[in-house]
C-alpha cells in the first residue's frame, strides 16, 4: 500500500534497508493489532513511531525484534530475520518495563549483557554513553525510574547495534532527564546508527526525529519528515476576538467556508480551516468587529489528532 504522498523514495532503498517490513500483520482475534503495514527505513534513519493507545506500535516492534510472529508479511533487518539480526548483535532494544536484577549494580548489570554479545563496546563506553558512569555502583533497586531507564538504554546500547528500537524510552523521565536522555541518542545517531522509537511525546518526534511514521489502528496511515505529515493534516488554525459573541455568531461562524472545527471561549475563537483565506474573507464579512487575528499552522499534535481520529477518511485520500 502506497500510503501517502510523503512516503519516501521506499523502493530505492529497499535493497539496503535496515528495517523492511512487507504486508506485515498480526491479529488477535477481532482485533487487527497489526493490518497490513508496509515500512523501510533506511540505514542512519531516526524515525518515529506515533500512534493513539492500542494503534499497533507495540505490537510492530515487537515484530520487529523477532518477540512475535507475523500472521502475514514479512521482516527483515539488514536483509536478515529478526532472530538472526539479534543473535548478531545488530539489534539494541528497549522495551517498556524490561526488568532489572535488583541486586546487581548497574555496573554489573550492563556488564553481564555485555558478556552475551560477540563484540560489545567497552563498558564505560556504554556506561558514559547512557550518562550513567556517576551511579554505575548503585544497586538496581536504588534508582529512580529515570535512571532504570538509561540502565535500559546502556543495556541496549552495550552490544554497539546497528539499530536501536526504543518502545516509549522516556516514559518515566522527568523534562530534564528526559533532556540528557536525547543528548546521549545525539552521539549515538551521529556515527550513521538507525534508531526506531516509539512514542506518545509529539515534541519528541518533532525534535529528534527525521521522520514520522503515524500508526492508527493497525494501519500507517501517514509517513514522512515532521513538515511533510503537518502538511498532510493541511489547515491551519484562525484565532480572533469577536466581540459580542453570541449563539448566533457561534452559529454562523461553524457554516463558514472551509471551516473543520470550531472553538469559542468567551470571546476568544479557535477556528480550524482547510482554506484560511477563504474562511478569513467570509469571517470578516459576516463579523466586521472581530479583531486580534492570528493565523498558524498546525502543529504535529493538530497533524495528530487530525489524522488519528477513527472517522479520518482513508490515507489515500488524506493525500490528495
Ligand atoms: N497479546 C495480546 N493479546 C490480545 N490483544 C493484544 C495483545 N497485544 C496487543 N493486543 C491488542 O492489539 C492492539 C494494539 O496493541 P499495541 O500494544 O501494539 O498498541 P500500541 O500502539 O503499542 O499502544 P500503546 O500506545 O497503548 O502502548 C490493541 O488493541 C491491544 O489491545
Amino acid at each position: 500500500m502506497e500510503t501517502t504522498q510523503a512516503t519516501r523514495g521506499t523502493r530505492d532503498v529497499a535493497a539496503g534497508a535496515a528495517v523492511r517490513l512487507s504486508g506485515l500483520r498480526k491479529h488477535y482475534g477481532e482485533v487487527r493489532a497489526v493490518d497490513g503495514v508496509e515500512l523501510t527505513i533506511a540505514p542512519g534513519e531516526v524515525v518515529a513511531l506515533l500512534g493513539p493507545n492500542g494503534a499497533g506500535k507495540s505490537t510492530t516492534v515487537d515484530m520487529i525484534l523477532g518477540l512475535s510472529k507475523p500472521d502475514a508479511g514479512e521482516v527483515t533487518v539488514f536483509g536478515k530475520t529478526p532472530g538472526d539480526a539479534v543473535r548478531a548483535g545488530m539489534i539494541g532494544a528497549m522495551l517498556q518495563g524490561g526488568t532489572l536484577l535488583d541486586d546487581l549494580t548497574v555496573r554489573e548489570t550492563v556488564r553481564m549483557v555485555a558478556k552475551l554479545h560477540r563484540t560489545p563496546m567497552p563498558l564505560e563506553q556504554a556506561l558514559r554513553q547512557a550518562g550513567i558512569d556517576d551511579i554505575a555502583d548503585r544497586r538496581a533497586n536504588k534508582l529512580s525510574g529515570g535512571q532504570k531507564q538509561r540502565v535500559r538504554f546502556a543495556v541496549a546500547l552495550v552490544s554497539d547495534p546497528d539499530l536501536l528500537v526504543l518502545d516509549e524510552p522516556t516514559a518515566a523521565m522527568d523534562v530534564g532527564t528526559r533532556r540528557e536522555f536525547w543528548k546521549s541518542m545525539y552521539s549515538f545517531t551521529e556515527s550513521g546508527r538507525t534508531v526506531l522509537f516509539a512514542t506518545h511525546y509529539l515534541e519528541e518526534a518533532e525534535e529528534f526525529a527525521d521522520r514520522v511514521v503515524l500508526m492508527r489502528s493497525g494501519r500507517v496511515v501517514a509517513d514522512g519528515s515532521v513538515a511533510q505529515v503537518r502538511a498532510l493534516a493541511g489547515g491551519r488554525t484562525i484565532r480572533a476576538v469577536l466581540p459580542d459573541a453570541t449563539g448566533e455568531t457561534e452559529r454562523l461562524v461553524a457554516t463558514l467556508p472551509a471551516v473543520t472545527d470550531f472553538e469559542l471561549r468567551g470571546e476568544r475563537a479557535a477556528i480550524s480551516s482547510s482554506d484560511s483565506d477563504a474562511t478569513l474573507r467570509a469571517l470578516m464579512a459576516a463579523v466586521p468587529a472581530v479583531h486580534d487575528i492570528e493565523i498558524s499552522a498546525v502543529g504535529l499534535e493538530g497533524a495528530f489528532l487530525s489524522l488519528t481520529a477513527e472517522d479520518h477518511t482513508e490515507p489515500e485520500e488524506a493525500a490528495r
